[in-house]
C-alpha cells in the first residue's frame, strides 16, 4: 500500500492506493499526510490533483480498523481535510468510481472536484452506525445547503454524478480521463485566490424555516430507523452547522461522534455490513465455493408466472440487462400480467430518467410475452412463479424437461415447497435451484437461493452469480420446510397471535415491536402478505388444523397449541389489505394504511370468552422478548440441522428480507448482545409456563454455547466443531 506522487508540469499527482477500495486507513491517511506535506513544500509544485487508483476514488475510512482503539488508528482524516483547505496551493479532486464516507469528506477539503458521468458519492456513515465525523456534517452543508445536506447525511444514500453536479457537490463531470480534466483544471486555477473554495470559511445559507426543516428531519428519521440513535445525532450535527462557527460545530461533531461509539450500534451495524459480503462468498461443505465453481454464463431468461411475483422477477431481470421471455397460461392472464409488468418498466425507466440515465429505455433488457412454452427452449434459466402449489409445480417443471435445452437451469420460485420434489420430476435434478424472492422482487435485495439434496454446485455459484447481477444478496440455504426466513417468521407471527388470544391489543403489540424497530409490527406486516396465504402456510406446515367452526378454537392437538384465528378471519373474508380489512382496516381493497377495527376488538373479546383463554397482559420487555426470542431459538435450531451456513446468513436474511433493524445487527447478532445466558434462562421460563408451545423449547446448541458464557458471535462456529452446515 502507497501513497505516491509524480510531478506533471507544476501539477502533483497524488494517487490513493489501498485495494480493493482505497479505503483510508492509518497506514493509507499517514502516506497521504506526508505526501502532501512533501507537495506543499515543495516550490516546483504549484498545485496538487488527488486521484485514487485503479478507477476508485475512495470508499471512505477503512471499516475494518474501527475495532481500534482509536489512539491506535494514527492521524485522524479531519486534520488532514483542514490541512488541504488551508494551504494556499489549489488542490482538486478527482473523482472516479466513488467518493464515499470519508472519501467525500476528503474531496470536500479539495478546493475542487472533478467528477467521471459513472462515479457516486455519498456519506453512508449513518448506515455505520456513526456519522460523518471528519467535517462532513459541517462542510456539506456549507457548500450545498441546509436540506440537500440533512437528505444526504441522514439517508447514506449514493448519488451520481449528475446528480452531483446539480447539488453543487462536484464542480465538473466528464465522461472519460477524470485525472486529465482535474489537472487542466489544477493548472487554470494557479494562483487565483481560493477563499471562495474554502468551505469552511463560508457562511451556511439557512432557509428562514431552518428549524421547521430540523424537526421535519427529526420526525422522518425517527419513523424510518426506529430505535437506531446515529440518524438523529447526524440532524443534531447539521443543527451546530447551522447555529455554531465552523470549530464549534466540528467540535460538536466530535462529541457526538464519541457519543455513538459508546453505544452498541456502530459494532452491530459493521458486522451486518461484513456479514453481508461474507455470505455473498459462498462455501458448500464438500469444499466447493465461489473461488473454484464458475457460474455459468446467463444471456437469456424466462418467467413463468406473471403475478405480483413473476412481474417483480421479470423486472429484477430486465434492469440487469437480462432479455426476458415472460410466459403465462392463458389469454387471459397474460393481459393481465404483461399490463403489470409494462407499467412497472415504464416506472422504473422513469427513475433511472430521473437519476440522469438519458438513455434509460435501452438500460432495460428486453421483455418479450408468450403463452408458448415452445419459445423458453434456448433460455439460460427459467425461473418459475407461479401459484404456491406443488401439483402444479412439478406438472410444469416436467413440461419444461421435455422441453428447455440441457444447460438450462430451473428454478422454482416458491416460498417454502420441497425442492427436491420437484427436482424429482425432471430430466435434470442436478440443475434444480430454489430462488425464493421477497415481494416486491425487483425491490426487495433479499434471495434465498434454496440447495436441494441434488443441486450442483454449478447450479449454485450461477444462481448465487445471478443474485449479484441482480443487485441482490444471494443468501444460500437448505432445503428445509419453509426454508430460513419463513421458518423463522412463522412462530414468530404465531406468537404474536398467541399474545392476542390472552387478551393483548394488537396495535400495542405492533406498537412495541415497531419501537424496537421493525419495519412493521406482526399484525401489519400479516395483513400486507395476505391472511389467507399465512393461514394455508399455517395449516400446510402443522402450525394450525384446516377445519374450524365460526368462533371456536379448537386450540390444541397433540399437546401442542394452535390458534384457528387466521382461519376464522379467512372465513370473513378479511384477508389482510387486498381485501380492505383483516387484523386492521383500511381505506379500500389494496389501501395501505391501517386502522383500529372496532369490530374486530369485539370480535376478539367474544372470541376470547367464548374460549375461555387466561387473560395475560404483559409488558412491552415481554413482548419483545416472547416474539423474538423464539425468532432467535429458530435460528439456532437451523443451524443445528445445517440448513445455513453460520449465523451470518440468518442475519442477512433477516435484515434485508424482513426488516430487522439493523443497528442490532439481526437477530442473531442480537441474541449476543442481549447475552446466550439471558436469552436461555427467559426461553427456559417461557417453556416452563407453556410447554404446549414448541418453538420456545430452548435449541441445544444454544445451550451448549450458552454453558460457554456468552462467546462472541464470530467464534461460535469454532466452539462448537460438532455442528456443520449440510447444505
Ligand atoms: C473518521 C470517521 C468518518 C469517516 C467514516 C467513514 O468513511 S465510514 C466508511 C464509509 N464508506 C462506506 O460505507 C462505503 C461502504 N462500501 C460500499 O458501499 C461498497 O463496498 C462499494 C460501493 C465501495 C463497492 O461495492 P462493490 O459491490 O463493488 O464491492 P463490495 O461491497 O463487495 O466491496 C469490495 C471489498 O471492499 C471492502 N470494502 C468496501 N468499503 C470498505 C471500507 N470503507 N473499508 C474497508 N473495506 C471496505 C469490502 O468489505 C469488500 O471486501 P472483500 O469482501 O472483497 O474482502
Amino acid at each position: 500500500m502507497a501513497t505516491f506522487r509524480h510531478i506533471c508540469d507544476s501539477v502533483a499527482v497524488i494517487t490513493l492506493s489501498n485495494p480493493p477500495v482505497n479505503a483510508l486507513s492509518s497506514a493509507l491517511i499517514q502516506a497521504l499526510q506526508k505526501a502532501l506535506g512533501e507537495a506543499i513544500r515543495d516550490s516546483a509544485v504549484e498545485a496538487i490533483v488527488i486521484c485514487g487508483d485503479k478507477g476508485k476514488f475512495c470508499a471512505g475510512a477503512d471499516i475494518r480498523e474501527f475495532n481500534k482503539p482509536s489512539q491506535k488508528r494514527g492521524p485522524h482524516l479531519l486534520l488532514l481535510t483542514d490541512l488541504i483547505e488551508s494551504n494556499k496551493k489549489p488542490v482538486v479532486a478527482a473523482i472516479e468510481g466513488v467518493a464515499l464516507g470519508g472519501g467525500l469528506e476528503l474531496a470536500l477539503g479539495c478546493h475542487y472536484r472533478v467528477a467521471h458521468v459513472q462515479a457516486r458519492v455519498g456519506l453512508p456513515e449513518v448506515l455505520l452506525g456513526i456519522l460523518p465525523a471528519a467535517s462532513g456534517t459541517q462542510r456539506l452543508p456549507r457548500l450545498i445547503g441546509i436540506a440537500a445536506a440533512l437528505t444526504l447525511i441522514t439517508t447514506g444514500k449514493y448519488v451520481p454524478a449528475r446528480e452531483a453536479l446539480k447539488l453543487g457537490i462536484v464542480d465538473k463531470v466528464v465522461g472519460e480521463n477524470t485525472v486529465d480534466e482535474a489537472i487542466r483544471l489544477a493548472k487554470k486555477v494557479i494562483g487565483q485566490p481560493l477563499g471562495s473554495r474554502q468551505l469552511s470559511t463560508l457562511p451556511v445559507q439557512c432557509p428562514p424555516n431552518v428549524e421547521a426543516l430540523l424537526a421535519e428531519a427529526m420526525v422522518k428519521v425517527k419513523k424510518q430507523f426506529r430505535g437506531a440513535q446515529s440518524p438523529q445525532a447526524c440532524i443534531e450535527a447539521v443543527r451546530a452547522a447551522v447555529h455554531l462557527p465552523y470549530t464549534e460545530g466540528i467540535k460538536k461533531e466530535q462529541e457526538l461522534y464519541q457519543f455513538l461509539n459508546a453505544t452498541h450500534e456502530p459494532r452491530a451495524q459493521q458486522y451486518a455490513f461484513f456479514a453481508e459480503r461474507e455470505v455473498a462468498k459462498w462455501t458448500l461443505p464438500s469444499g466447493a465455493s465461489w473461488k473454484t465453481v464458475s457460474p455459468q454464463p446467463i444471456h437469456t431468461a424466462a418467467v413463468i408466472g406473471l403475478g405480483t411475483m413473476g412481474s417483480g422477477i421479470v423486472i429484477s431481470l430486465a434492469k440487469a440487462q437480462i432479455p426476458v421471455i415472460a410466459l403465462e397460461k392463458d389469454k387471459k392472464q397474460l393481459n393481465i400480467g404483461s399490463k403489470a409488468v409494462i407499467s412497472l418498466l415504464d416506472r422504473e425507466t422513469l427513475k433511472m430518467k430521473q437519476l440522469g440515465h438519458t438513455e434509460a429505455t435501452n438500460s432495460l433488457g428486453p421483455v418479450r410475452f408468450t403463452l408458448d412454452y415452445g419459445e423458453l427452449r434456448d433460455v439460460d434459466i427459467v425461473i418459475e412463479a407461479v401459484f404456491e402449489n406443488m401439483i402444479l409445480k412439478k406438472e410444469i417443471f416436467r413440461h419444461l424437461s421435455g422441453i428447455c435445452k440441457p444447460e438450462a437451469f430451473l428454478c422454482t420460485n416458491t416460498s417454502g415447497l420441497d425442492i427436491d420434489e420437484i427436482a424429482s420430476v425432471t430430466d435434470r435434478p442436478q440443475m434444480i435451484v430454489g430462488t425464493h424472492f421477497y415481494a416486491p422482487a425487483h425491490i426487495m435485495k433479499l434471495l434465498e437461493v434454496v440447495h436441494g439434496r441434488y443441486t450442483s454446485s454449478i447450479s449454485i455459484s450461477t444462481a448465487m452469480q445471478l443474485a449479484k447481477n441482480l443487485g441482490k444478496i444471494g443468501v444460500l440455504v437448505g432445503n428445509c420446510p419453509l426454508f430460513v426466513g419463513n421458518r423463522l417468521m412463522v412462530l414468530y407471527l404465531q406468537q404474536a397471535i398467541f399474545l392476542v388470544e390472552e387478551g393483548n391489543k394488537l396495535e400495542e403489540i405492533d406498537q412495541t415491536l415497531e419501537n424496537f424497530g421493525l419495519a412493521m409490527g406482526p399484525f401489519q406486516m400479516m395483513d400486507l402478505a395476505g391472511l389467507d396465504t399465512l393461514w394455508g402456510c399455517h395449516v400446510e406446515h402443522g402450525l394450525a388444523r384446516p377445519e374450524q367452526s365460526s368462533g371456536i378454537s379448537t386450540h390444541h392437538h397433540s399437546s401442542k397449541r394452535y390458534s384457528q384465528l387466521l382461519g376464522i378471519l379467512c372465513e370473513k373474508s378479511r384477508f389482510g389489505q387486498k381485501s380492505g380489512q383483516g387484523w386492521y382496516k383500511y381505506e379500500k381493497p389494496g389501501g395501505r394504511k391501517a386502522m383500529s377495527d372496532p369490530w374486530l376488538h369485539n370480535f376478539l373479546s367474544e372470541y376470547h370468552g367464548v374460549n375461555n383463554f387466561k387473560t395475560q397482559k404483559i409488558t412491552q420487555e415481554k413482548i419483545i422478548e416472547w416474539c423474538l426470542y423464539v425468532i432467535i431459538n429458530e435460528g439456532f435450531k437451523v443451524l443445528e440441522d445445517g440448513m445455513a451456513s453460520g449465523p451470518e446468513d440468518i442475519d442477512v436474511i433477516y435484515n434485508s428480507g424482513y426488516g430487522w433493524p439493523k443497528h442490532t445487527g439481526g437477530p442473531m447478532y442480537y441474541a449476543s448482545l442481549v447475552g446466550l445466558p439471558v436469552v436461555l434462562t427467559k426461553l427456559e421460563k417461557y417453556y416452563e409456563a407453556n410447554p404446549d408451545i414448541p418453538g420456545l423449547k430452548p435449541s441445544s446448541l444454544l445451550k451448549n454455547l450458552a454453558a460457554l458464557g456468552n462467546p462472541p458471535l464470530k467464534e461460535w462456529r469454532a466452539l462448537l466443531g460438532s455442528w456443520s452446515s449440510k447444505l
